[in-house]
């Protein structure tokens, strides 16, 4: 048995018909460049009796994308057969791939027809589009709800008529692992003539166990794989073409086989898909999920700095992510800090590693994404501090004839403690007064700017306060995500640089 893995890729085809996923006959042929540059092996690239669009879909995909093989979906009638050898006509390699419901609950109440009924209809279908091409796929639409003795005499029906797929769809996502293991396995010890064909399975997520159940196929002989990208495709989707490939890729140790998909191209294929269809992918999705390769805890950091494979089993260029991200917030730790502090730049062994740390979480606590900038701010506002200490500081101010005021505690460079009050235009003008009154210091402002130094609601400020006290200029800076605490801040810099400045010339 051969130990590769066909991916019949039916994004195009399966996949658009998930609500929201219809996509223009432009926004097909650029999906299917992108299937064809991935490296699936086959494209199901429509119905082509479905619509007119749909043909020229097929049409366009069939003369334009080589390398896959290119497929379209029929009934088992014949219209549908003649416009899918139709549409495929220019295809350098082509597929024509044929269903019908083989369960009884399709039997009876949709197709309304008899075992022996199916049965004559997917000879025919099968024998028709044999007629046009010799590559047939046959699928016995909701195999996995239908008797198996049944499932077993359509399936060699269907070889004996030429089909040289032969599909096992989960239509409704109703199996699971063990028993998609057991279908196959019983096809295979009950169809006689099964060797002439490769089996192939297309699971849907319904109980989300379509890669699972997928697997279990494969790991029963099955040797193609139907899947779709981001896994889209009706109600829950189907197997997702990431998932399947990576796991394939990934335990290869385990299953022993491989695709011939170029990984590093699936994050492009995927954001593209995503940006056509305009479905987010959700942020935890496996392999292509923004935080699939993002560590955010310290101790998982920790361990991602000392050696990757300790938390990633993929690294993230084999799908095409440029690295890995720490990604600093409440839960990090010192090692993952000091990685990001060297990162930008600064030389850590000198800086006051403990104090950025503390005011690293006190912003962790308070700022649910902390950027690049926030850190630099971290960094750079935490030199020449004091001798001045701003302890505590309360602010109210409101709308109409409300008075700004604020209250402040400081303590000295004596570690004297000076509580003051005041009112002022606004809050922070209220708590300048009070600083100036608990330090004693009058100071002339000459200008206050308060800019976002990083991005999103809860973005750091930085404030820029330029005074002049006793005929000096002196500019102070400051930085919080509260912008009167960096006003505040900035204000209190430029105290200290005073004082430092008075210290240095007594
Ligand atoms: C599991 C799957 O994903 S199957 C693929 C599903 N994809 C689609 O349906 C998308 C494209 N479909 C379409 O555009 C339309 O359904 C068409 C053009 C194919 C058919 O449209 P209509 O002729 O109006 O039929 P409608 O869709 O309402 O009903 C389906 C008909 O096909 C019959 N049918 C369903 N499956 C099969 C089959 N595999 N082989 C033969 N006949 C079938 C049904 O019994 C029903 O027949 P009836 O019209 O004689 O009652
Ligand atoms: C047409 C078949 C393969 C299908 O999509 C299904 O059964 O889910
Ligand atoms: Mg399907």
């Amino acid at each position: 048995m051969s130990d590769k893995v066909i991916i019949f890729d039916t994004t195009l085809r399966d996949g658009e018909q998930s609500p929201g996923c219809a996509m223009t006959l432009a926004q097909k042929r650029r999906m299917a460049k992108s299937l064809g540059a991935l490296g699936v092996d086959v494209i199901e690239a429509g119905f082509a009796a479905a619509s007119p669009d749909d043909f020229n879909a097929v049409a366009s995909i069939a003369r334009e994308v080589k390398g896959p093989t290119i497929c379209a979906l029929a009934r088992c009638n014949d219209n549908d057969i003649r416009e899918a050898a139709r549409a495929l006509e220019e295809a350098e390699k082509k597929r024509i791939h044929v269903f019908i419901a083989t369960s009884p609950l399709h039997r009876e109440h949709k197709l309304k027809m008899t075992k022996e009924q199916v049965i004559e209809r997917a000879i025919n279908g099968v024998k028709l589009a044999k007629s046009f091409v010799d590559d047939v796929e046959f699928s016995c639409e909701d195999a996995t709800r239908t008797e198996k003795d049944y499932l077993a005499q359509v399936v060699e029906a269907a070889i004996e008529a030429g089909a040289t797929t032969i599909n096992i769809p989960d239509t409704v996502g109703y199996t699971t692992p063990t028993e998609m293991f057991e279908t196959i396995d019983f096809l295979k010890k009950h169809v006689g003539n099964i060797e002439q064909a490769i089996i192939s399975t297309h699971c849907h997520d319904d109980l989300g166990l379509a890669v699972a159940n997928s697997l279990a196929a494969v790991e029963a002989g099955a040797r193609q794989v139907e899947c779709t990208l981001n896994g889209i495709g009706e109600r829950a989707g189907n197997c997702a073409l990431e998932e399947i490939v990576m796991a394939i890729k990934t335990r290869a140790n385990h299953y022993g086989l491989d695709t011939g998909v170029r990984t590093e191209q699936i994050l492009p294929s995927s954001r593209l898909l995503s940006a056509i269809t305009g479905s987010v992918v959700p942020r935890n999705k496996a392999i292509i999920g923004d935080n699939a390769f993002a560590h955010a805890s310290g101790i998982h950091q920790h361990g991602m700095l000392s050696h990757p494979e300790t938390y990633e089993i993929m690294r993230p260029q084999s799908i095409g992510r440029v690295d890995t991200s720490l990604v600093l917030g409440k839960h990090s730790g010192r090692h993952a800090l000091v990685d990001k502090v060297k990162e930008l730049g600064f030389d850590a062994a000198s800086e006051d590693i403990d104090r950025i740390f503390a005011d690293f979480k006190n912003l962790a606590d308070r700022k649910k994404h902390i950027t690049d900038a926030d850190i630099e701010a971290l960094v750079v506002g935490q030199a020449n501090t004091g001798p001045w200490q701003l302890a505590q500081m309360q602010v109210t101010s409101g709308t109409g004839d409300a008075i700004a005021s604020a209250a402040v505690f400081i303590i000295g460079p004596d570690g004297s403690e000076h509580r003051e009050a005041a009112t002022g235009d606004g809050p922070v003008d209220a708590a300048f007064r009070a600083i100036e009154r608990a330090t004693g210091m009058e100071i002339h402002l000459e200008g206050l700017s308060v800019n976002s130094i990083s991005e999103g609601i809860d973005a750091q400020g930085e404030a820029q306060v330029r005074a002049r006290f006793a005929g000096q200029s002196f500019h102070g800076r400051g930085t919080s995500t509260d912008i009167v605490a960096a006003s505040v801040s900035a204000f209190m810099d430029v105290i200290n640089r005073i004082s430092r400045q008075m210290a240095k010339a007594s």
